[in-house]
């Protein structure tokens, strides 16, 4: 059994995502930052985790280079059919091969803590057990499962409620981690003025990739690209 959890990552091909700012963001720029978020993701893991294997699973090649060119392993899917079945997929890929524990993190969380991740990867103890980390719309920003398919997937709106209740239906461990860095993950409009907020408080101590976060959602001139989206013929 390898004992160190399996860091589990989904990826859907960069130019379907974050269709949540569609109206918000030309798709280029939907691209371009769902490509930061998941090169920033798993430069984050190879850098502070080095001893923990990352598995990527992505129906895209060009994710699926990008993942192996950043030290991840690769589960290619068929076809991007939901973030439920992608980690099923993954935990009975981590079961079969030998992983006691997989902590699934999406690639869309702006800024990662290595604090946060060593108080996460430590909780959860010995035995089927699971953590769970609520986003702040609800949703799941991480699940620790321990064996990988300790249960059965539940993304989707308010997912850390439905989460909980799937282990404790089963009876399992589960216990509930609050991270103020895990939760914010980038999915919709709010989330854009959230981030420009975030800046603003921060002011010089706004970390580099942050800024490099913020410029990929504005034109080279400085507009806003829903302004550059709107006014593009
Ligand atoms: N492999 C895989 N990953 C997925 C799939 N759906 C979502 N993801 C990934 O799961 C994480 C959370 O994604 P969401 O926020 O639900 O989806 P999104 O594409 O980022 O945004 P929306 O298009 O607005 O839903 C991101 O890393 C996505 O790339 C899927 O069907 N397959
Ligand atoms: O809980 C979930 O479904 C995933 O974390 C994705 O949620 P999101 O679409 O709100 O990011």
């Amino acid at each position: 059994m390898t004992p160190k959890p399996l860091i589990v990552i989904p990826v859907k091909d960069f130019r379907q995502a974050k269709s949540r700012l569609g109206n918000t963001l030309s798709p280029d720029h939907r691209s371009a930052l769902a490509r930061r978020l998941c090169e920033r993701t798993l430069g984050f893991f190879a850098n502070h985790f080095p001893d923990h294997d990352r598995l990527v699973v992505t129906a895209s090649p060009k994710i699926a280079r990008l993942a192996k060119k950043l030290g991840a392993m690769v589960l290619e899917e068929p076809q991007a059919d939901g973030l439920s079945p992608a980690a099923q997929r993954a935990a009975d890929w981590a079961r079969q091969a030998g992983y006691s524990a997989q902590l699934l993190v999406p690639a869309d969380i702006v800024e990662l803590d290595e604090a946060e991740i060593c108080r996460l990867l430590k909780t959860g103890g010995e035995g089927p057990a699971v953590v769970i980390c609520p986003a702040s719309d609800g949703g799941t920003n991480a699940l620790l499962t321990s064996p990988p398919d300790a249960l059965p997937f539940r993304f989707g709106p308010q997912s850390a409620v439905a989460h909980r209740q799937a282990a404790q239906r089963l009876g399992l461990s589960c216990q509930v981690l609050e991270l103020s860095r895990l939760r914010f993950d980038l999915d919709t409009p709010a989330d854009l003025s959230t981030l420009d907020a975030l800046i603003q408080q921060r002011g010089a101590e706004t970390p580099q990739e942050l800024k490099k976060l913020w410029n990929l959602c504005t034109t080279p001139h400085g507009m806003t690209p829903w302004t550059a989206w709107l006014t593009t013929p």
